[in-house]
């Protein structure tokens, strides 16, 4: 594959309440991602971290809420206006963002930069919808919205620098969803994004349901972006994941469903998105292992 994949690392775990996946880039470069990479026929070059404010340095007086109960709403603007900066210049570059995470609130700043004028579908692997807002979430935590934001859903309508309008809800589906709080529920249920719960996955297959989730996300535009968080598979397979949930998608249906990325996706495939690897809770780390596998199959890696 004639490709130079940028990879950028986002440190962030202000979204997110166990503090340890802003070590998620540096333990997934260990993992050795620029070899698998490499392996596959493109070529990777390494752009750096984007900078993360740390919470030891906030003002003690100032309110860490905003929005109502949106967590370090203020620092994640910062981190996700630089993220879409970056992406966006990626891409006039004419290279692939790889933007490996931290935590899923990153996701609004990689949704900006890909898009950046251009209509653009999302395949959400996640075990949850991170469909909440400020109004619904329990947690307060942002990576619980992403997806919400990036749609404009409730008060994200007004917050200019989160809403990606280019993205449709009809060209949005989630993957491996087994894991709603009750309000986000009816905000899913409600919307017009594609929902392929475990359920789905376990009467169907994985493979029929990653090439309907990507035929969803293509239609009628002419680009994707795939946002993989890792906590999408079992915890028995990817253990240092922040917020586990029994019952994920299998270590050979995460492949299949990423070698289906390739296959089915194509070039039509314009970002990519690793997220939620916590090394702190990891055993050797593993899951970031995983996580170069599974970047490497959806770059084409395949058995023969
Ligand atoms: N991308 C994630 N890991 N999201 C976890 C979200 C958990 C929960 N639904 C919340 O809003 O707090």
């Amino acid at each position: 594959m004639d490709q130079t994949v940028r990879v950028l690392g986002v440190p962030m775990d202000l979204g997110a309440d166990r503090r340890g996946v802003d070590m998620g880039p540096s333990a997934i470069r260990y993992a050795g991602l620029a070899e698998e990479l490499e392996a596959v026929g493109t070529t990777c070059v390494d752009g750096g971290d984007i900078a993360v404010p740390r919470p030891e340095e906030r003002d003690p007086d100032t309110e860490p809420f905003e929005h109502g109960r949106a967590k370090y709403f203020r620092e994640t603007r910062e981190v996700c206006e630089d993220v879409a900066t970056a992406v966006s210049a990626t891409v006039a570059d004419g290279e692939f963002p790889l933007v490996l995470g931290g935590d899923h609130s990153i996701a609004i700043g990689t949704a900006a930069g890909a898009t950046n004028g251009r209509d653009t579908g999302i395949v959400w692997f996640d075990a949850h919808g991170d469909f909440n807002t400020p109004e619904t979430t329990p947690s307060g935590n942002v990576h619980g919205m992403s997806l919400a934001a990036i749609l404009g859903k409730g008060p994200f309508a007004e917050v200019p620098w989160a809403h990606s309008p280019r993205v449709r809800e009809e060209n949005v589906a989630l993957v491996g969803t087994r894991a709603l709080d009750e309000r986000e529920r009816d905000l899913v249920a409600d919307s017009d994004v594609s929902v392929y719960t475990m359920t789905d996955i376990d009467e169907r297959g994985i493979t029929d349901i990653v090439r309907e989730a990507l035929d969803v996300a293509t239609a009628g535009v002419s680009q994707v972006h795939v946002s993989l968080d890792m906590d999408c598979l079992d915890p028995d397979e990817a253990p240092g994941v922040g917020t586990p949930v029994r019952g994920g998608i299998t270590y050979r249906e995460a492949h299949a469903a990423m070698e289906l990325v390739h296959e089915h996706a194509g070039p039509r495939l314009s970002s990519f998105e690793l997220v939620e690897v916590n090394p702190i809770l990891d055993q050797h780390n593993r899951t970031a292992e995983l996580a170069c596998e599974l970047t490497a199959s959806a770059f084409g890696k395949s058995v023969l």
